[in-house]
């Protein structure tokens, strides 16, 4: 059996899915490689990793190169909580504004641009920087951040009641379209498949498991999401009722809507086929 090298987005939204792994519930004997969205998407497509959780939109811009792996995710329908926009002034007011963008994520990237060209009609700067609030809003007039660091700063702007506007980007996603919002997928390099089926196979299964274990021991998951992060335990069951990680139907809906958006926003070349791992040869 190959060593799979497989990427773990290191936010809790994964834990999920990684937990089980993590603690050595299941047996897992490849190596697992944590990093925020971006180093993973980057290390997949450069053949550094096998199998990853990467950027829903990554898949879109690399199809040939990549297979989504079966009924895992990451989404919210409606409100996510880890996807937010600090401002000074509301969204329809950042016009010729600067925006900082969090260097860590892709989808939510598009995702803020695709909102201010059809939803919120707003022509902004973006300049890309470490998730560091603090320093974002002292550069510009508004700040991307995704994932932990988005919670933390949203608590640290509660707590010190900083005047700041915050925005939920998969709330407002809802409120135009009406569908949820995907952020991540678990992808598998073709070249990779293609040389070892049954191992992806193997690994699909054991995903499953891992996903089913963690929603059963969730007591425990809470525990270690708290140890990780710091966050207040009634933030975390909320936020753990708020994250979703299957795919089926809606999910995959929502996905195309995000994509034909994206295309009409020049961030994707092509519209998008799904090819989803055991449902066509690879
Ligand atoms: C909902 C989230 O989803 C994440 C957002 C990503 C992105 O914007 O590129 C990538 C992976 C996801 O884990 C989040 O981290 O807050």
């Amino acid at each position: 059996m190959a060593r799979i090298r497989l990427g773990q987005v290191d936010y809790l939204n994964t834990l999920p899915v990684f937990h089980a792994l993590e603690d050595g519930m299941l047996p897992f004997n490849g190596e697992l490689v944590k990093g925020p969205p971006t180093m993973l998407n980057q290390m997949l497509l450069e053949g550094q990793l096998d199998v990853a959780s990467i950027s829903s939109v990554e898949y879109a811009r690399n199809i040939d190169k990549c297979m989504i792996l079966p009924n895992l995710s990451v989404s919210a329908d409606g409100p996510v909580r880890s996807i937010l926009l600090f401002s000074y002034v509301p969204v329809t007011e950042l016009d010729r504004k600067k925006v900082c963008l969090t260097s860590s994520s892709a989808t939510s990237v598009a995702l803020l641009k695709v909102l201010f060209d059809h939803y919120y009609h707003v022509e902004a700067n973006f300049v890309t920087m470490p998730p560091d609030l603090e320093k974002m809003m002292a550069e510009g007039d508004a700040a991307l951040l995704i994932g932990d660091d988005a919670m933390r700063a949203h608590l640290w702007v509660l707590q010190d009641r900083l005047p700041y506007h915050v925005t939920d980007l998969g709330e407002v996603w809802k409120q135009f379209t009406g569908e949820r919002m995907v952020y991540a997928l678990w992808v598998v390099r073709k070249d990779f498949a293609k040389d070892h089926p049954e191992d992806v196979d193997a690994l699909c299964s054991l995903l499953s498991d891992a996903k089913r274990i963690a929603g059963d021991n969730m007591p425990a998951l809470l525990k270690k999401s708290r140890r990780r992060t710091g966050l207040p335990m009634d933030y975390l069951e909320e936020y753990f009722k708020t994250i979703n990680n299957e795919f089926e139907q809606d999910h995959r809906r929502a996905l195309l809507t995000y994509y034909d958006y994206c295309y009409k926003s020049g961030l994707i070349e092509e519209r998008v086929r799904l090819s989803v791992w055991g449902e066509e040869d690879v």
